[in-house]
């Protein structure tokens, strides 16, 4: 069944179109992959599916609602969560508090009872910190979690961001560049970790990669997008070997001449 429906979604920027009439179904409980060379549209695409910008043309589904034009906060609360390119935590902040603000978007307590400490707020905080040490668990970051998140080392900063996002309860979760800058072995726990959100969570898991191994070994599905076009769609062996994505990151002539697969 599909939990995420993209019809037709066109980003301009000006005179630039950044994403151009990209239409992408992801079925619930899927992992899929969204690739291309640089510049094709990948994080636009991302933007747009979370409400960072409107698209310009389009629509976008999710769990049978219409989210197009809504803000970030209201898709993350329908259960869309996500994680940057470049890190995003706060820095000044313990690992566990940055698992508590990611959870503000499923607290109910209003401002008053924040104040005053209601007993009914003391035992959402203390329900919120139990759900908080779980998600660390699960990232096994808990033993960290009262380091500042700055010191933690890069790996583990990419794994408390999942654990960020985790906090919002999603259906899906979209990694942008979740092995970027990591070591052989920080790769290989995160492509585990990466499989753990789907296979023990139940989520959906989208994500934007340059690291072909990842991609081929993980995807069930591969969607290229090349200036902003959807070139191809399909199973990893399917891709690795289509013309049209060998020549988009290869150059002109390369997939005449057989030259190499993509990953291969
Ligand atoms: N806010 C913006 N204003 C103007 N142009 C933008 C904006 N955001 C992205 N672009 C342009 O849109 C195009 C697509 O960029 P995007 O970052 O989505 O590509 P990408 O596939 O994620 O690239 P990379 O793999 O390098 O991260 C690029 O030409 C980029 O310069």
């Amino acid at each position: 069944m599909a939990l995420l429906e993209a019809k037709h979604v066109t980003k301009q920027f000006g005179g630039l179109t950044a994403v151009n009439d990209v239409s992408l179904t992801i079925d619930e409980g899927s992992i899929v992959s969204v690739i291309g060379p640089n510049g094709a549209g990948k994080t636009t695409f991302f933007n747009v599916l979370t409400g960072i910008y409107k698209p310009t043309k389009g629509a976008i589904l999710f769990d049978g609602k219409d989210i197009t034009g809504l803000r970030p906060d209201q898709i993350t609360a329908l259960g869309i969560c996500r994680t940057f390119q470049n890190i995003r935590l706060f820095n000044a902040m313990t690992v566990l508090e940055n698992v508590l603000v990611g959870m503000h978007t499923r607290l109910n307590a209003g401002l008053w009872q924040i104040l005053f400490g209601t007993p009914s707020v003391r035992a959402e905080e203390r329900v919120s910190l139990d759900r908080a040490r779980e998600l660390l668990r699960f990232v096994n970051l808990d033993h960290q979690r009262n380091q500042l998140a700055r010191n933690l080392p890069y790996g583990d900063q990419r794994r408390l961001e999942i654990a960020r996002a985790l906090a919002s309860s999603p259906k899906m979760i979209l990694l942008d560049e979740p092995t970027a800058g990591m070591n052989p072995q920080e790769t290989a726990e995160a492509t585990d970790l990466i499989r753990r959100l789907r296979d023990e969570l139940g989520i959906t898991v989208v994500l934007i990669e340059h690291d072909m191994r990842v991609v081929m070994t993980i995807s069930e599905r591969i969607t290229v997008l090349d200036y902003g076009t959807k070139i191809a769609e399909g199973l990893p062996e399917e891709i690795r070997s289509n013309p049209r994505v060998i020549e988009a990151y290869l150059g002109k002539g390369a997939a005449a001449h057989g030259v190499e697969q993509v990953g291969g």
